[in-house]
């Protein structure tokens, strides 16, 4: 896949100027590749070109000083050529994270909020996003705020999340969180935490009930006193509780009700 990507990046980048607004129409030839140019003005171009990488750099040392550096980052990736960004990109990663890394760390209520669905993933997801230098994950990773303690202030959920520094981006996921209609724990999360984007993964159906199957048979059996589904021997027994279960945590569908 990526012995694809980067031949086609690397022939993409060196015969178009793509000025990165997102539409076809703004992809022009570079006049730099062109056979008509003769040696002399491509390397003058080249010259040129290095300059308004020096300019750009320092436009940006000087942003850096008035503006949250995040805002800088969205300008390199917009304004410049893909080129320019691509060849900048390290730089930037290395500044955004460096300029996160004061002493002054405080308490952040998360910017993502895994909601579940349970057993579709979600321990994959947070397995793939953890490497990335900005995101923190609390502690204990399921913060059972919205489902368990919805009844206290929002303080409450605040302190059991980890200091951070101000550009870092906290996350739990409580696959709890997902309900079915009429959404009531999404919403809530909406209106407590209205900057938080929330994240939901979904999968085939059978597959997770299969999968929710094991997992409560494996806690029942490993730990005698799980309040979840009751007692069952086959995945039979299980469905004969968890169907009725579930069929009435569905509301009719209407407007009230899908507004989320
Ligand atoms: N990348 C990816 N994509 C889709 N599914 C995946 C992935 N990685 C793990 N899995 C399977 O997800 C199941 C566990 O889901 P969760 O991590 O959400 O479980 S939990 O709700 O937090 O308990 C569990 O399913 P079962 O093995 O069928 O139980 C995992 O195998």
């Amino acid at each position: 896949m990526l012995g694809a990507v980067f031949p086609f990046l690397y022939y993409f980048n060196k015969n178009y100027d793509v000025t990165f607004r997102g539409k076809l129409q703004d992809i022009k030839p570079d006049s730099r590749f062109t056979k008509e140019l003769s040696d002399d003005t491509r390397a003058a171009n080249h010259v040129e070109s290095n300059a308004k990488y020096d300019v750009i750099d320092s436009q940006m040392q000087d942003e850096h000083a008035e503006k949250p550096i995040i805002s800088d980052v969205t300008k390199a990736t917009t304004k410049p050529a893909i080129s320019e960004y691509l060849l900048n990109r390290p730089r930037l990663w290395a500044e955004l994270v460096a300029s996160g890394n004061t002493s002054v760390k405080r308490k952040q209520l998360p910017r993502l909020i895994g909601i579940g669905v349970e057993k579709c993933g979600t321990h994959a997801f947070l397995h793939f996003i953890k490497p990335h230098p900005l995101i923190k994950v609390m502690h204990n990773i399921e913060a059972h705020f919205f489902d368990e303690r919805s009844n206290q202030p929002i303080s409450n959920y605040l302190a059991m999340m980890p200091e951070v520094g101000p550009n870092d981006f906290v996350m739990e996921k409580t696959p709890a969180y997902f309900s079915f209609p009429p959404y009531q724990i999404p919403r809530l999360i909406k209106t407590h935490v209205p900057q938080a984007k929330i994240v939901l993964i979904l999968c085939e159906p059978a597959k997770r009930v299969y999968s929710d199957f094991v997992h409560e048979w494996a806690w029942h059996n490993i730990s005698h006193n799980w309040s979840g589904i009751d007692k069952f021997a086959t995945i039979q027994d299980y469905l004969k509780v968890y169907l009725p279960k579930m069929s009435s945590a569905f509301l009719p569908y209407n407007e009230s009700t899908s507004s989320l």
